[in-house]
């Protein structure tokens, strides 16, 4: 499949532009639309009238993409979903981490910490999907723990159940990908503005690939060496196919 990426530090250039002082997106509002394109993506590959389950379990990480994952988990229970939330490190970087972490509890989305058992919600009977939103663009393996044992019993259960990666394959290389001996294979990749160089590495027989954070104008996607993704109507994800 052909499509243009962006390495890692060029992906952190071009968010960090987007919130300068120049364009003044703050990350509150960034964060909004990638949890919407994940939130749309699952709905997309897991639509109501073909599945008989509604359970999801987002995994979120300590970074901005565990933060895509609190906002995708509250919109997924807007979307008929029944979101359980998984985050063992919190973020303390930014105030309003906890803020979304209120918001799910007034949609009434369980948030579980470091010592519940996340692992009971990891059971094909009840669930449809798991969230990856624990690393995106910023991380760098090998992975440490408590996250090694996370994605152990993740690519476990892979097989069971189906996994949505956020921006990136958590445990893959931003730009390798899977280099790391023992990576999971999502069944969904959604990459967020533009897809990471590791998304070229994924088979398309095995995964699903869209793109979603639908938020910048085809002028700056040029300034960046691409061209805007054809996304249709007021969709905030645009799948891409193989050729
Ligand atoms: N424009 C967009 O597309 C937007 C994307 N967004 C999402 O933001 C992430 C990038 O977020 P960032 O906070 O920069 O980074 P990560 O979430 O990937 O991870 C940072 C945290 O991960 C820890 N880390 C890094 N490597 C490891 C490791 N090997 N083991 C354990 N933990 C690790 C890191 O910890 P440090 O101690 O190293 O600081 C951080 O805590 C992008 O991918 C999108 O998903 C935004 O929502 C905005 C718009
Ligand atoms: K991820």
């Amino acid at each position: 499949m052909s499509f243009k990426t962006l390495v890692s530090k060029q992906a952190a250039l071009l968010d960090k532009d987007l919130m300068g002082p120049e364009i003044g997106f703050t990350l509150e509002q960034l964060m909004e639309l990638a949890g919407l394109s994940v939130a749309q993506a699952v709905l997309k590959e897991f639509p109501r009238s073909q599945r008989t389950k509604s359970q999801v379990l987002v995994l979120a990480g300590p970074g901005n993409n565990g933060g895509d994952g609190l906002v995708c988990a509250r919109l997924l229970k807007l979307f008929g979903f029944k979101p359980v939330v998984y985050y063992p490190k919190h973020n303390t970087k930014a105030p309003f981490f906890s803020k979304l972490v209120k918001q799910l509890k007034f949609f009434k989305v369980p948030v579980l910490n470091t010592d519940d058992d996340w692992l009971r919600y990891l059971n094909p009977n009840d669930t449809v999907c798991v969230v990856d939103a624990l690393f995106g663009f910023s991380f760098k393996p090998p992975v440490r723990e408590p996250f090694g044992g996370v994605l152990n019993q993740l690519r476990q259960a892979q097989d069971q159940i189906p996994i949505v990666s956020v921006d990136v394959p958590t445990g893959w290389d931003v730009d390798e990908g899977p280099v790391e001996p023992n990576c999971i294979v999502p069944k969904v990749l959604v990459s967020l503005t533009v897809p990471k160089p590791c998304a070229l590495k994924i088979d398309p027989l095995e995964t699903q690939h869209y793109v979603g954070g639908r938020f910048i104008p085809a002028e700056f996607a040029n300034k960046y060496g691409f061209e805007p993704f054809a996304y249709e109507n007021a969709d905030q994800v645009v799948k891409l196919v193989p050729e």
